[in-house]
């Protein structure tokens, strides 16, 4: 077990390409990784096998020392197409096709396809290191629900985003309909937006809160975020991963709770020598090194 999490680190932490169905990622900079939906041809729209490799990916990078803060980009002309309507729902044809199983079956075989993408995201929003998503052109349902489970989301002034789920039958069930409120915050247009599951640009978005800003085209977005992910490396990871994990448990939980989590968490996270460093640095106005954690 440990050699298996020791050879999956050992692979992040070469330099070279790592690409794993159609998920390139690179280290882009020392401490920042770059992970790029790389399918364009299909507009980067998802199937399991990808599911399961972002998953694999973030969890590898959560416990990867030398990543401190990622980037997810989308290859070709679209950020993500969505789910691959030709092939991503291969099984649960197949599923509605078997006469040989009843429905409580067919229901617990379902119930496990639908899992597969749903940690594929959330081992977005678990991973330790913050990710910044840089989006350009299309982002329709599937991609709604990864940007969503990312910390902070860069648009090019050409994105066009649709939470598209009802046009294809669904209730969005991977991520979408649990996170979307929770990051902007606004009910009537969320609702708005998921029931008709019309387009919304750029612009419409950053009214929205659902990105932070917007750039001129995909190069500038993706410079931008991972220009935007070295600055974040630089500070200290213990300061940066705690921040995360407790700004998520902060979003889902009471105020007190809150609190009285982030005393538990700092109860040993406090005991760094990351806090006099950075101190330091602060009044010199030089850089601190920080050590990998
Ligand atoms: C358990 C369930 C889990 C997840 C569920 C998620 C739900 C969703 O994701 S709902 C959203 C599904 N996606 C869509 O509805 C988008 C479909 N695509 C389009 O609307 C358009 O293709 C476009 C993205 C707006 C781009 O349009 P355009 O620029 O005119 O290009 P096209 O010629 O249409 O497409 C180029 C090429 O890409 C293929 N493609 C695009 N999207 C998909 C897709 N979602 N699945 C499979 N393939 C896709 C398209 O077929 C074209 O291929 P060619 O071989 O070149 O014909």
């Amino acid at each position: 077990m440990q050699s298996t999490r020791i050879g999956y680190i050992a692979r992040f932490i070469s330099t070279s390409r790592q690409r794993l169905a159609d998920i390139e990622v690179t280290e882009a900079s020392p401490y920042v990784y770059h992970v790029k939906l790389d399918k364009p041809k299909k507009r980067n729209a998802f199937i399991p096998e990808m599911w399961k490799e972002l998953r694999k990916i973030s969890k590898d990078l959560s416990a990867n020392p030398k990543c401190r803060s990622i980037v997810i980009s989308g290859e070709g002309k679209s950020f993500c197409a969505g789910i691959d309507l030709q092939e991503g729902f291969g099984e649960v044809m197949n599923l509605f096709e078997n006469d040989n199983l009843d429905a409580a079956r067919k229901g617990r075989i379902l119930r496990e396809f639908i899992r597969i993408p749903q940690d594929g995201f959330t081992a977005l929003e678990s991973c330790y290191k913050p990710i910044i998503v840089a989006v350009h052109s299309h982002c329709i349902g599937a991609g709604i629900d990864l940007i969503t489970a990312c910390d902070i989301r860069l648009a090019a002034k050409d994105a066009v985003f649709s939470i598209k789920e009802v046009d294809v039958g669904l209730a969005a069930d991977v991520g979408t309909l649990a996170r979307i409120q929770k990051v902007v915050g606004n009910d009537s247009i969320t609702r708005e937006l998921a029931l008709t599951a019309r387009n919304f640009d750029a612009e419409e978005a950053l009214r929205y809160g659902l990105i932070s800003k917007i750039y001129p085209d995909q190069a500038t977005t993706v410079a931008a975020a991972l220009e935007m992910a070295a600055a974040i490396a630089a500070k200290s990871p213990i300061a940066v991963q705690g921040t995360k994990v407790n700004l998520n448990y902060g979003r889902d939980h009471t105020v007190k709770e809150s609190l009285d989590y982030i005393l538990a968490w700092n109860m040993s996270q406090l005991n760094t020598e990351d806090l006099m460093k950075s101190a330091m640095a602060t009044m010199s106005k030089e850089k601190a090194e920080f050590n990998d954690v």
